[in-house]
């Protein structure tokens, strides 16, 4: 990798570039007005701030496919979002180069009283697909998500599955150079969990840039030829996707279970 700040770090085929980027939250412990006036007056802290993601810098080319794990509540989501430019860094930067597209929560991004039908034309032009593209791809994303007579009821009644399966057939249906992908098998079927691993390999083969968070050790090694581990915010490895594994001391039996790999965390 190369060092952040070198001239390879800015070349043409560099992906992603992340550079000592932090991103604050507030912990709040009060909830009321009330409650916030009392803690005060007695002289108690009302909040306290933490580094969701704390001073992470790294480089990724063009093609490469990244395995983000961590611990619950470690940062990889806030990072996914940093990187997808949903949510800006208080401190350093994120370039990126090329379309993004990706599902990075269940759900998000959909009208819930639209029907799914509408919701796929609406979230493809968010991803930046003009009407006729959409209209040319909309067979294969509801054949993807295969929902059946679900697609013209209000996506606001859909199953987090159900959601899931929309959100991916129509992410993975968009072109573009940066595939973000996070947790999307955590609440699909078994069935689609493999339909979507597959797909996922033809993104990542496509050479397409493949960021995919997810705390099943054994999709990661098929998926990935690099890991980064998040520790409580910071990058606390960044190389081979084997040792990355190990650093986060999963158990080396599990790993190699087909069926556990599509469906187990940590
Ligand atoms: N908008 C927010 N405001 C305050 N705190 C937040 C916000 N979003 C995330 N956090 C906190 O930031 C930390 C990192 O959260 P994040 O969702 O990035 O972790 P994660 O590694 O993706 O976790 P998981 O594996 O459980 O999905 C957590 O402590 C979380 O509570």
């Amino acid at each position: 990798m190369s060092p952040i700040g070198s001239t390879d770090a800015y070349s043409p085929d560099t992906s992603i570039v992340v550079e000592n980027v932090t991103k604050t939250f507030s912990l709040r412990y009060h909830r009321t007005f009330k409650q916030v006036t009392v803690a005060k007056f007695r002289g108690q802290r009302t909040k306290d701030e933490f580094n969701a993601v704390d001073d992470v810098s790294f480089t990724v080319k063009q093609g490469e496919s990244i395995g983000l794990m961590g611990l619950n509540g470690s940062g990889k989501s806030t990072l996914l979002t940093l990187i997808n430019g949903t949510m800006k860094p208080d401190s350093g930067q994120v370039l990126t180069r090329g379309r993004i597209a990706g599902l990075i929560a269940t759900g998000a991004g959909f009208h819930p009283q639209l029907s799914g039908r509408d919701n796929i034309y609406l979230n493809a032009a968010v991803f930046g697909l003009t009407e006729e593209e959409t209209k040319d791809r909309f067979d294969d994303i509801a054949g993807f998500a295969d929902i059946g007579r679900h697609l013209d009821s209000p996506v606001g009644n859909y199953s987090s599955g159900m959601s899931s399966r929309l959100g991916f057939a129509i992410a993975i249906n968009v072109d573009c150079d940066i595939f973000l992908a996070d947790e999307l098998l955590a609440v699909g079927d078994k069935p689609f969990k493999r339909k979507c691993m597959s797909k996922m390999e033809e993104v990542r083969d496509s050479g397409r840039t493949l960021f995919y968070v997810s705390h099943a050790a054994g999709s990661v090694r098929r998926m990935c030829d690099r890991v980064l581990v998040l520790e409580n915010g910071r990058l606390g490895f960044d190389g081979d996707v084997d040792e990355g594994i190990k650093y986060l001391h999963y158990d080396s039996d599990d790993e190699n279970n087909d069926d556990d790999e599509l469906g187990a965390d940590v």
